[in-house]
């Protein structure tokens, strides 16, 4: 065998391999990603060549690995382009090893991880080889095969070896902790994982490994539904499948494509680690992409893929890489472009989708100027009005019979009078009485009842500041009383006055404010805890900094309804007007049963909001039963 050279790459690094191998301490396995990669561009470079005229074509393109147990090598062949001797010197003594040197100098400064070591190169066989061995001939006419071996020194030896067709042959020879590589399945979980969406065949022992298309880069019009819908349970199995998805296509200012689906629930979505994965150029190169895309967008699914998004820097570094951070509003706005296109063309299907993308709208909206006002118009909330029929309904009908309006639709319904109010309600349970008194006078109440409106209802008065938003049980305004004037009696009090005098004795809490009105309708109840906005905002926000549920504040309203037989009964018992039994000493049992049945009014009012503690519900129910007893000992 004809020894052409034996020399010493030119590194300023003694021994470059242990400090690359420390260097990357975790993830050896990319180097099969890399030397695939070299592989395919070298297969590219012959297709070109070769359509210059400046070599033969060759067979079928593929990739080739084998694994050799006794010898514990492992060899990745292409047909591509081939190195001459002096390509060998140029590319893998000089190229390989100078960008070797850059990435460790480059590493020295970073301290925190660098996203998937992408590009590490040839030189990243020594994490895992003690000799590499490159056996390559090139497509140039009349060449010779070369055959380079480097054993982790700098010291290489080149000389003529035997090849009959182009292409290259790298031949790890294992480092006994590195055997894993020469399990078969190993292998192959390798080549699925990071090339299965190479263009070119990536065989393990004369077996395709490989998917190999890459459905983003088609163009949205070859695809069917299905396809992506494939994809996505190709990608994420045993997760559903999408509720839609978004195809992300362009080559100006950065090149860039990928498709990003919705998930069906966001319930398990993660919106701390990121779902999407990254491509470099149909190479896989990470499984979260948390850096890249804005922070509401995280829990979506799918690929990016694009050479423009620079990896071989800190996962700090690309948060604040202008570039990344206009990719991250470019897929932003293709985010809002889809979701503004389905509420356009089927908006019976938005409506019914609209709980699954209402955590990326709402939050988007208030983390993201931009896409706030792209969304402006598309978030819904449930409404109590009866969905709209026809093309374009207002509200519009969605999953299990609800019904969906937007600000703007709900608005059109306002009365003159009231056109800029908005009635809304957090929980249909807790809200219930009063939610039940503005329905029946025909008020439409939007329906506010996630975690996030929590916030998203400030955020939007905020945005409208022309509007009021009243939550339902914050005040009832005449619409909903009748209108009657009250007599006074001799004393000068009308019965308002006294019910409210009754109602203060028997709760004795200077925190509880009485009202006393008379409400509409036969169904309205005989009392209702109020809860004014700026007081339960107060309390809301007190509950945020003490990172506890907000419940009911110590300060709120009874409204009792005048109106009600409950009440009309309790006065006439206050009043002395029913016949009293007994008495002497203190308050007469007909003024301490009023009290009773004052207090018992309260707790029943409480019990609609929320309920009563769990040390007040043992006095309730003695309460309940004492009552009863005494009413039926009245023969009421
Ligand atoms: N299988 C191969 N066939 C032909 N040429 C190769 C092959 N592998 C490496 N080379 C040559 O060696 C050079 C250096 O390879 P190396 O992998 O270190 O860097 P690179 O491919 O240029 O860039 P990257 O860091 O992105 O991988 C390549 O540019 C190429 O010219």
């Amino acid at each position: 065998m004809t020894v052409l050279e034996q020399g010493q790459i030119q590194i300023h690094t003694e021994n470059i391999f242990p400090i690359i191998k420390k260097a990357v301490y975790s993830g050896h396995e990319v180097f099969l990603r890399e030397l695939v990669s070299n592989g395919v561009d070298a297969i590219s470079k012959r297709r070109m060549a070769a359509m210059a005229g400046d070599c033969s074509e060759g067979p079928e393109a593929k990739i080739s690995i084998r694994i050799d147990r006794e010898a514990k090598t492992l060899t990745i062949s292409d047909n591509g382009i081939g190195m001459n001797v002096d390509e060998v010197k140029r590319y893998i003594n000089q190229v390989a090893f100078s960008s070797a040197e850059d990435f460790l100098e480059k590493y020295k400064q970073e301290n925190d991880a660098i996203i998937g070591h992408f590009g590490l190169g040839f030189y990243s066989s020594f994490m895992v080889a003690k000799q590499v061995e490159l056996v390559t001939l090139s497509a140039s006419a009349g060449a010779e095969a070369v055959r380079w071996s480097c054993d982790g020194s700098p010291n290489f030896s080149l000389e003529v070896a035997e090849r009959s067709e182009p292409g290259t042959d790298v031949i790890l020879h294992l480092m006994e902790e590195e055997l894993e590589y020469i399990e078969p399945t190993r292998i192959r979980t390798l080549i699925t994982t990071y090339c299965d969406f190479l263009p070119v065949e990536v065989q393990l022992e004369g077996e395709t490994v490989n998917k190999r298309e890459a459905p983003w880069r088609k163009s949205p019009r070859d695809l069917t539904d299905n396809d992506y819908i494939e994809l996505y349970r190709y990608l994420y199995p045993f997760q559903g499948d999408p509720l839609l998805w978004v195809h992300l296509n362009t080559d100006y200012p950065y090149n860039l494509q990928g498709i990003l689906f919705f998930p069906k629930s966001t319930g398990r979505a993660d919106w701390e680690k990121g779902e999407i994965k990254l491509y470099c150029n149909n190479v896989f190169v990470s499984d979260s992409i948390k850096e890249v895309v804005p922070r509401y967008l995280l829990p979506l699914r799918g690929v990016i893929d694009s050479p423009d998004i620079p990896l071989n820097v800190s996962r700090s570094a690309l948060q604040t890489d202008r570039r990344v951070r206009s990719i991250g509003g470019f897929v932003a706005k293709k985010v809002g472009d889809r979701l503004k296109e389905l509420h356009r063309n089927d908006p019976k299907r938005y409506a019914e989708s609209w709980e699954s993308l209402a955590p990326f709208i709402k939050i988007g909206a208030m983390e993201d100027e931009k896409f706030a006002d792209q969304v402006a118009d598309l978030v819904l909330f449930g409404s109590t009005a009866a969905a709209g029929e026809g093309d374009s309904p207002d509200p519009i009908p969605g999953e299990g019979g609800k019904a969906y309006t937007t600000l703007a639709g709900y608005r059109t319904r306002l009365d003159g009078a009231n056109d800029k109010r908005i009635l809304y309600c957090t929980d249909e349970a807790g809200q219930a009485g009063a939610l039940a008194l503005w329905k029946s006078q025909g008020a439409e109440v939007l329906l506010a009842d996630t975690f996030i409106d929590t916030q998203f209802i400030p955020w939007l008065e905020y945005r409208h500041e022309e509007l009021k938003f009243q939550r339902v049980d914050s005040e009832l305004d005449e619409s909903l009383q009748e209108k009657e004037s009250e007599i006074s009696d001799a004393d000068g009090k009308d019965n308002s006055e006294k019910l409210r005098d009754l109602f203060k004795a028997a709760l004795a809490n200077d925190k509880i404010t009485i009202q006393v009105q008379a409400l509409k309708g036969d169904n309205a109840p005989a009392a209702l805890i109020l809860l004014p906005e700026q007081m339960r905002r107060l309390n809301d926000m007190g509950a945020l900094m003490e990172q506890r549920l907000p419940g009911l504040p110590d300060h709120h309203v009874l409204l009792v309804n005048r109106k009600h037989k409950l009440v009309e009964g309790l006065l006439k018992l206050s009043a002395g007007s029913v016949i009293t039994t007994g008495g002497g000493g203190g308050s007469s049992p007909s003024q301490q049963l009023a009290d009773d049945l004052g207090r018992h009014v309260y707790e029943l009012a409480r019990l609609a909001v929320g309920g009563l503690e769990p040390n007040e519900l043992a006095g309730f129910q003695q309460r309940s039963a004492d009552l009863m007893g005494k009413l039926m000992e009245r023969g009421l």
